[in-house]
């Protein structure tokens, strides 16, 4: 059985201990930082094979898997004084945090394996990121949902400044519903009839056995509405401002 870690139990820290234990017969030991009290406590009595530890390097010494969950700037306070050997693995979810920074703040050895969990590990239904590739930690994230191992850094930036579009998406159908209520449709209804129609993007982007321009094409009646949005408003210049803003995040996190 696993023995996993984890130093600050916040937002991400919670959904990762869902993901390992809920509903799980044989979940993993999950040993927890005091920190984020609240949170830690709950999930320990939610979960037989949860523990909270009496301080951070008690988490290291418990486990063979530690993952590191604090906000890039409690990443000091949270390790200071820490060390961690090369028998166990550590596991850097911090955005903007690169390994070999991690390296020059935590004592010891021990191999360090960056990823991006996203909240939908609650569900074992997200793929996650890593790099560089790590049997133990890639067959962790295996269980909750697939893992996409990376060669280097920058290839691991590119999927980084992905997932930053997550939030303008929804912010999307947020600006189709407010047109809708414009034009005088009453907001609930405008709301619930495009949840309902993303809903169905969603599920047939389920479909892998066609690629993305082809789910786009079959949704799409030559000379028909779809057609005309997407070339008059995804046109050129749109498109262009989309690869700027990308461009310009990637270099940021480079
Ligand atoms: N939220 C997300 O969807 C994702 C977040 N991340 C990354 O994960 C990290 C955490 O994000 P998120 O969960 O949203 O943040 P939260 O603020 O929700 O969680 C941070 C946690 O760290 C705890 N903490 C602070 N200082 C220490 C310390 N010295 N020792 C132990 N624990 C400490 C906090 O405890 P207290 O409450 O007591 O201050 C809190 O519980 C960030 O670096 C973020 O970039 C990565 C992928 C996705």
């Amino acid at each position: 059985m696993k023995r996993i870690g984890l130093i600050g139990v916040g937002e991400i820290g919670r959904a990762l201990v869902e993901g390992l234990c809920e509903g799980i017969d044989e979940a993993p030991e999950v040993y927890l930082s005091p920190r984020g009290a609240r949170t830690a406590e709950e999930l320990a009595g939610r979960f037989e094979t949860v523990r909270v530890c009496a301080d951070n390097q008690a988490v290291v010494d418990s486990s063979e898997i530690v993952l590191i969950a604090v906000r890039r700037d409690q990443r000091y306070e949270a390790l200071a004084g820490l060390r961690v050997d090369g028998d166990r693995t550590v596991v850097n979810v911090m955005a903007g945090v690169r390994n070999d920074e991690l390296r020059k703040t935590l004592g010891g050895d021990a191999p360090i394996v960056r990823a991006i969990p996203l909240p939908t590990v609650r569900e074992r239904r997200s793929v996650t990121v890593t790099c560089p590739a790590h049997p133990l930690v890639d067959a962790l994230f295996e269980e909750l949902g697939g893992v996409l191992p990376v060669a280097d850094e920058a290839a691991f930036d590119v999927f980084s400044a992905l997932t930053g579009t997550l939030t303008t998406h929804y912010a999307y159908l947020a600006s189709l519903t407010g047109w809708a209520g414009e034009q005088g449709i009453a907001h609930a209804e405008a709301e619930r009839y495009v949840r309902s129609l993303f809903q169905g993007v969603g599920r047939s982007l389920g479909d892998e056995a066609r690629t993305l321009q082809q789910l786009a094409a079959d949704h799409e009646t030559p000379g028909g509405n779809n057609e005309r949005i997407r070339t008059t408003w995804f046109d050129a210049a749109n498109s262009a401002a989309l690869t700027t803003a990308l461009d310009g995040l990637l270099s940021d996190l480079g």
